[in-house]
Order: C-alpha cells, then structure tokens, then sequence
C-alpha cells in the first residue's frame, strides 16, 4: 500500500522509534526518512492510498484531495484534524485521531495543577522567594488545600473526562458544564452536571476549562462568568486562550481577586511586556500539557496501531468524527 508521511519532519525520530519505523516500512510502501508538511512535496501524490499525519502539516482542502485520488486512509498521530477538508468523508476516506491518546498527558497536567493551585503553592513559591522567610502555613494560606473544595469542569470532552476520574481519588465535589452532557453522563462520572457557566463559577472554588474552540465557545468564559467566581478562585486552562474574555481577565487578576493557571493564551505567544508575563498571581505555561518529549512516542505507537488494522482490513480504534472544521454541532435547544 502506497504512503507517505507528512508532518513536520524533524518531528519524525521524536514520534516513530526505531520499531515502529520497521514496523510500518514493512507493511507499507513508504520511506520513513522522507517527510513533507505540503502535498506539493510530495513525490507520486496521485497514487497514495494512505497518509500518515501529524503537527505542521498543511490544510488539505478539496483541491489538494483532488490530487490524491487514489487515497483510502488519512492516520494522524496529533489531536485535531482542523488541517483536513469536510470533502475526505464525503469521498469515503477514512481518518483516525490519537487525541484520545493525546489527552491523557493534558489530564496529567491538568491534575497537577488543581492539586497545585489548591495548596497555593505557586503564590506561596513566589512570595517565599520574594520574602526569603517561612510564613507559618496557617498563617500564609489558611485557605489553602484540596480537601473539600469545589472543582468546576468545563467540557465532558476526553480530557475533560479523564480529569474528572482523576480526581474521584481526592476528596472534593466536581461539579460539570457540559450543554452536551446527559444526566446520565454525569451520573457514570459521579459528578454533578450544572445548567449554566454562572451557576459553575458562583459554587468553583478552581474552574478548570476542556471545551474544544468552536464559533460557539469563543469568549465562554466573559467577563460575566469571570465576575461571577469567588473571590480567590483560580482559573486553569489547557484549552484554548479564545475560550477566555483575556482582557476581562487580566482585569479580575491585577484587581489580584482570581488567579490563574494558563497553559494557552489568544495568541498562544504573546507580545513583549504582556501582563500575563509578570502579574504574581498567574502561573503561565508554554503550551506544554499536551504531548511532548518521550509522550510524543505514545502518539506514534497508537498512529502504527491504526495502520495495522487498516492494512489487516479491520476498523479504526480511534476513528475521527466526519466533520473537522467545526467539530462541535450547535448545543440541543
Ligand atoms: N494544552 C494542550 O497542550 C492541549 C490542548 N488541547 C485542547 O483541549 C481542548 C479539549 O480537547 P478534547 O478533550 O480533545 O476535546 P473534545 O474534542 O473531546 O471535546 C468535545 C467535547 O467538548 C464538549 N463541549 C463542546 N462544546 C462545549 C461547550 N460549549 N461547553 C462545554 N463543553 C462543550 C462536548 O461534550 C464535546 O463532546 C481543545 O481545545 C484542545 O485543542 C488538546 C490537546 C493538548
Ligand atoms: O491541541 C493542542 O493544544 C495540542 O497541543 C495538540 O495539538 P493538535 O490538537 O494535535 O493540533
């Protein structure tokens, strides 16, 4: 079966080891030295039948699947399939995703920042330094813990979700805004389903954020929401910054009445001097919750996984829903 890879090519040694590299030059054509992020690189394009994707690949829109004719199978070893055009399901081209694989390392971070921020460990790390002196616990942060707070759970989404069967170990409530979600959901979850973003931030104590970026979800979390939160609460998210009134933010955090915990940010770099740089009470990461390092091996053993069953004739573990562009319908009336 003809393929080839297109991805980001340094990535390549990062996501294939040595065996997963044998492995799929054994059972498909393809030269796993060779990578392409566009299909205009691509040599032979009109007789592929399969594409092994990943980050820093380009849109593939209907004119570019109309040079591809002969393709059967796109395997993306990243999240999201933003990148590929509506057309592939119409055309009977079946896709597979590793972002049920690529949550569990958000889910992991994620969880280590609930636990973090609850034990007020970033402010408490920022002000030790600054102050060069031990603060009695009690007297620092007698708030401070995990033991009974409220963690509020924006999205039932795979990372969402595995968020939520982390934290059953601990002892808090978990309270769920999902418009999605079913009672019954909720109850397989044992977490409390809310009606409304006002509602999860007035009874959060840490609102922690797993909805996907579609047109719908763009600024959820307004100013309104923001306001609505408790003094002291902590904001995380490892969603995406968009999700997020930025500037409302910033507001609550100079106001020093929130705190937050930023994986991503609108735009995902920000400019020079931006106050979510400096201000003492945010603690920002470089996008880092998703994949990265020895994970990335992860995602390319599960994308080999995928094209053994495709080449053996049986269905995708982890098939992609058939529309990429929004991936999120418009929310049951
Ligand atoms: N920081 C990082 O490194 C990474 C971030 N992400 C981001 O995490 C987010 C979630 O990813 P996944 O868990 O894979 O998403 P997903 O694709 O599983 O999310 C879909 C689910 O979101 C829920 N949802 C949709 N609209 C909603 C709304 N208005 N309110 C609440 N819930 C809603 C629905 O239940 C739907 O089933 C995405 O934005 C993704 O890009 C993903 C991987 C790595
Ligand atoms: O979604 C993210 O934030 C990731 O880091 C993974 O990216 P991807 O969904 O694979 O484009």
């Amino acid at each position: 079966m003809k393929a080839a890879l297109l991805m980001d090519p340094t990535l390549v040694p990062f996501v294939f080891g040595e065996q997963e590299a044998l492995r799929l030059a054994e059972i498909l054509d393809i030269d796993m030295t060779d990578a392409a992020t566009c299909l205009d690189e691509l040599r032979d394009a009109a007789h592929l039948e399969l594409l092994l994707t990943g980050w820093g690949v380009v849109r593939l829109g209907a004119e570019q699947l109309d040079a591809l004719p002969a393709l059967r199978a796109v395997v993306h070893w990243g999240g999201g399939i933003g990148f590929l055009d509506e057309a592939a399901s119409a055309r009977g081209i079946r896709v597979s995703t590793a972002r049920a694989a690529n949550a569990i390392p958000v889910a992991e971070f994620t969880q280590a920042m609930i636990t973090l921020a609850a034990k007020d460990a970033f402010w408490l790390s920022r002000r030790y330094g600054a102050e060069q002196r031990f603060v009695p616990r009690e007297v620092a942060a007698p708030r401070a813990g995990l033991y009974r707070t409220t963690i509020g759970i924006v999205g039932a989404s795979a990372i969402g979700t595995l968020v939520i069967e982390k934290l059953a170990a601990s002892d808090v409530s978990v309270l769920l805004y999902d418009p999605y979600a079913t009672p019954a959901t909720a109850a397989a979850l044992g977490v409390e389903l809310v009606d409304g973003l006002g509602e999860l931030a007035r009874r959060s104590d840490i609102l922690s954020i797993h909805a996907p970026e579609t047109s719908a979800t763009i600024g959820m979390i307004s100013r309104d929401v923001l306001a609505a939160l408790r003094d002291g609460a902590t904001v995380i998210n490892t969603a995406r910054g968009a999700l997020i009134d930025q500037d409302a933010l910033v507001t609550e955090l100079r106001a020093g009445r929130l705190r937050a915990v930023l994986d991503v940010t609108e735009p995902d770099v920000l400019e020079p001097g931006h106050p979510l740089y400096s201000l003492p009470n945010v603690f920002l990461t470089p996008h880092l919750a998703g994949s990265m390092g020895v994970e990335l091996r992860r995602l390319g053993e599960a994308a080999t996984a995928e094209v053994e069953r495709f080449v053996a004739g049986e269905p995708f573990a982890h098939p992609a829903p058939p529309t990429t562009s929004s991936p999120t319908p418009a929310p049951p009336s």
